[in-house]
């Protein structure tokens, strides 16, 4: 990882009200530049308060939501009525209190087979961003095991370079799941690392160690011509 920019937040809440802030920034200097704003949502615990930060007039009033595009990092293979489904997490916090045009948002196809559904995901990535596939944006957060998005340790989608968008099955969750893979991801012109809370304290300390060795999926974010910014809050640096 090259240089990360790295912001140390009191406790998630200021973690989430930071991303919120950040988020307007991107979005705005975006639709400046090239009248739309195009974002990768992540799931996860972590970015819900953002999403319900972004729903107050404070923020939302600053938001363009109409030419706000927004498409997911990666999902969990299930209906989007299912509990586990990122797209109904941010559907509750934040799509179903804004004013958004449903041809906006993409969300990820979770019925039939996963690669089918995967390619297809891609196919709307591709049409959507054209040939740079270069998002405004992109949200990530990271789990306790060191992955982000859905590149899990140990997964065949951590070497796959040709593809944008790949089904994986990951044996620790006995799942699939649809991801963005590294080609896509550090094809981004931002990308914004929400982690909070004490378990993330153990990976967090290694890959951030001088001479640190690359072992955990997250290390493998590092955009080519954009920036990274991970926004932590105390207790992830610190483990209390
Ligand atoms: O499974 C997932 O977990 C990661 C990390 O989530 P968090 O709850 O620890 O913030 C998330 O980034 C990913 O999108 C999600 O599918």
């Amino acid at each position: 990882m090259s240089n990360p920019v790295k912001l140390i937040w009191k406790d998630k809440e200021a973690l989430s009200r930071a991303a919120a802030y950040y988020f307007v920034e991107a979005c705005a200097k975006s639709i400046a530049a090239s009248d739309r704003f195009t974002v990768a949502f992540s799931g996860g615990s972590t970015p819900k308060r953002l999403f319900e930060i972004l729903t107050t007039p404070e923020f939302s009033n600053n938001i363009e939501w109409k030419k706000v595009f927004i498409f997911w990092s990666d999902e969990r293979f299930v209906p989007h009525t299912s509990d586990d489904s990122n797209y109904k997490m941010s559907k509750l916090a934040l799509l179903d209190h804004i004013k958004i045009p449903k041809k906006n948002i993409f969300a990820t196809p979770t019925k039939g087979e996963p690669a089918a559904c995967a390619a297809e995901y891609e196919a709307a990535v591709k049409t959507v961003l054209g040939k740079t596939a270069s998002f405004d944006l992109t949200l990530l957060g990271m789990g306790d095991d060191g992955h982000t998005a859905s590149l899990f340790p140990g997964t065949t989608i951590l070497t796959e370079t040709k593809r944008l968008v790949k089904e994986v099955w990951v044996e620790s969750k006995q799942t699939w799941r649809i991801s963005f893979t590294y080609t896509l991801i550090n094809k981004s012109k931002e990308v914004l690392l929400l982690v909070g809370d004490a378990n993330k304290y153990p990976v967090l300390k290694k890959i951030f160690a001088k001479n640190a060795k690359p072992v955990y999926p997250v290390q493998g974010i590092n955009p080519q011509k954009g920036r990274i910014i991970w926004l932590l809050d105390e207790a992830a640096v610190t483990g209390k």
